[in-house]
């Protein structure tokens, strides 16, 4: 038997409680209650706060290990104490704990970054020496790789903390993807998207998946009408590139898969982390395809790339 949530026993959403995840916790509830008929009470959010949450003051890749922004919301899912969980794509580990799953994806936003700055409109304007903010390992070496003559320096924090440090001067500029912006209504600050051509995406962005207990078909039937296909067929792809690739937290990965005309194409780049070679190829398909394209994809990169490649210099 399903059971469709009730005022009176509301469906647990989990969530982390910064505003992009809070936004995206509401674009899942409004969507769910949409797709239903019910009322808004029918939900209740439920915020966690994780270990990436609670420690700000050192960058990401020091404090180690994967899930840092999800691990604390799993095991509620896992416990009982919510029924679902909304994640950003990007952020997710490739493999869920035992007893977890996400087959629930959103329509996907804006996929690209923006290049957001007071003073500058483009990466091309920047200024030898300039100081760019950034603490994404992709987006550093991306833009090492390009501006080598650039400065570049940590930057932790959620939007508005990141966008604070440039009005501070902190740094000159520094990249967001479009899609937190997008959903955060704060399209209006200084920004330029960047052309996927230009700079390649992290896998996932601008994805919302939504994690559930594999054996909960209360939730399976609750999320099945709200699950937008086109983008999980992009996400297994790229994805599916991610995990043999074994991306830690150590390793510059970019990957995106689009659909024109009901073909699916990837591209995918690796890059060492100080910028000083990238690697990139591409593979077009069926939508179907895409776990096989992402394989295979990630296999000659790593093959052309050769032993030693994300080796510290
Ligand atoms: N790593 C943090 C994170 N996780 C998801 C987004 C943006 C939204 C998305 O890509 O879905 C962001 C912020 C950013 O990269 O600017």
């Amino acid at each position: 038997m399903t059971r469709m949530p009730d005022p009176t026993r509301p469906l647990k959403i989990g969530t982390r409680g910064s505003m992009l995840a809070l936004a995206q916790a509401h674009e899942t509830r409004d969507r769910l209650a949409a797709a239903h008929g019910l009322p808004p009470e029918a939900f209740e959010i439920v915020v966690i706060k994780t270990t990436g949450d609670r420690i700000t003051d050192r960058p990401l890749k020091e404090i180690g290990g994967k899930g840092l922004f999800t691990r604390e919301i799993e095991d509620a899912l896992v416990s009982g104490d919510i029924d679902i969980a909304v994640h950003s794509m990007k952020d997710m580990p490739t493999l869920q704990p035992t007893g977890l799953l996400i087959d629930c994806l959103l329509p996907r936003e804006d996929v690209r970054d923006a290049f957001v700055s007071p003073i500058h409109a483009s990466i091309a304007e920047l200024p030898a020496g300039a100081v760019v903010g950034s603490s994404s390992l992709r987006r550093r070496a991306q833009l090492a790789h390009r501006r080598p003559d650039l400065q570049l320096v940590e930057f932790r924090g959620n939007v508005q903390t990141r966008l604070r440090k440039l009005e501070e001067g902190v740094a000159t500029a520094s990249f967001l993807a479009m899609a937190g912006l997008s959903r955060l209504d704060m399209l209006h600050v200084a920004r330029s998207p960047i052309d996927p051509a230009e700079m390649l995406p992290a896998v996932a962005q601008g994805a919302i998946g939504i994690e559930r207990r594999a054996h909960d078909d209360s939730a399976a039937a609750l999320l099945a009408p709200i699950h937008h296909q086109p983008t999980g067929d992009r996400i297994a792809a790229e994805r599916a590139f991610l995990t043999r690739l074994d991306g830690s937290c150590q390793t510059p990965i970019a990957g995106l898969a689009e659909i024109r005309d009901g073909t699916l194409l990837l591209r995918g780049e690796i890059l060492r982390p100080d910028g000083s070679a990238a690697i990139s190829g591409h593979r077009e398909g069926t939508l179907q395809d895409g776990p096989q394209m992402g394989a295979d994809l990630a296999e000659e990169l790593l093959g052309r790339a050769g032993a030693g490649f994300f080796d510290h210099l």
